[in-house]
């Protein structure tokens, strides 16, 4: 990072996630503002809420946790999303996420242009541009961009294959999980033996320079060029897996922006991942002085 005024941008939806004991700020984009925010980093969450109560709460919480709202525009047509949450047997989550919501109406501003172009990285989703207004938004900004990080987050019925090859023709890294990387190559009529040679065609099709895959317990690979880096997961208690991916790539983000060995970049990815699958929900409270506590205790090892 260059100075002391670096910062990222988290660009899409921000929401109340309704689980059955209680509301949870979240949203993709947002997951990853708070864990990048916690590792001391500066971030602008660039979103839509409505101008209504749900709103007004939801600002005031990432307010309370000193996360900057001033990018997060309000909507005086469009309400506040909601997400429905449920986690299954298997404390996997499942979401219904309500359409027509003040984010799917993301409007790009002239401030915007300073606000994209000086940022260290650009972090999207693809579940932002379910809606016209912000999918325009979303290809706007990506011109301005200079590092542009895409978390895929399939979240079906939200998946627009033709402009998520948009998408991933304009990332600079791309991050996926398994099923993720198999849609892809479904929706691209390819089929490969192993992991490695589908995450290398993806790279070359897409032009995509770096590429990391979450492998949930069988840990996670980093493809940087025509090098691949590979960590084994930490074992520990799984509570949910809400937001795993997303804590993960705040840990990868908070290393890739120092330009940290890839190494150290994944290492950071998957123990960060682990440490907030051991707690509830997305965003769970905690010191980053506890996290890395935790990262000294696991030995986390790379190859
Ligand atoms: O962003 C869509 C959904 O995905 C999550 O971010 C978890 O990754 C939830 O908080 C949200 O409801």
């Amino acid at each position: 990072m260059k100075d002391k005024n670096a910062y990222i941008v988290c660009f899409g939806e921000v929401l109340w996630d309704i689980f059955p004991e209680g509301s949870r700020a979240g949203g993709a984009p947002f997951n990853v503002a708070y864990h990048v925010h916690k590792a001391g980093i500066d971030v602008k969450v660039l979103s839509r809420t409505g101008n209504d109560e749900l709103g007004g709460e939801l600002k005031q919480k990432i307010k309370n946790w000193g996360i900057s709202t001033d990018f997060i525009q309000n909507d005086n047509i469009h309400p506040t999303s909601i997400v429905i949450a449920k986690i299954d047997e298997h404390n996997e989550a499942t979401y219904e996420i309500i359409d027509n919501v003040a984010w799917d109406h993301i409007e790009y501003l002239p401030e915007h242009n300073d606000l994209i172009s000086n940022a260290e990285a650009f972090v999207y989703g693809s579940l932002s541009s379910r809606n016209e207004k912000t999918k325009n938004t979303l290809l706007q900004l990506l011109e301005k961009a200079q590092l542009k990080i895409f978390d895929v987050n399939f979240r079906p019925p939200f998946i627009d294959t033709e402009h998520i090859e948009t998408l991933l023709h304009k990332a600079d890294i791309v991050k996926i999980n398994k099923s993720e990387l198999q849609q892809i190559l479904d929706f691209t009529g390819e089929k490969y033996t192993t992991e490695e040679e589908a995450v290398q065609y993806i790279q070359k099709r897409f032009q995509i320079k770096e590429v990391v895959l979450t492998k949930g317990s069988e840990g996670a690979k980093y493809f940087v060029g025509e090098k691949v880096y590979t960590a084994d997961a930490v074992p520990v208690t799984v509570v949910d897996t809400v937001g795993s991916g997303d804590s993960f790539l705040s840990g990868f983000i908070s290393k890739r922006i120092y330009d940290e060995s890839p190494e150290e970049i994944l290492q950071q990815a998957v123990a960060l991942g682990a440490f907030i699958t051991s707690k509830s929900g997305a965003c769970p409270e905690y010191e980053y002085s506890d996290f890395q506590e935790f990262k000294k205790s696991i030995n986390a090892s790379t190859t």
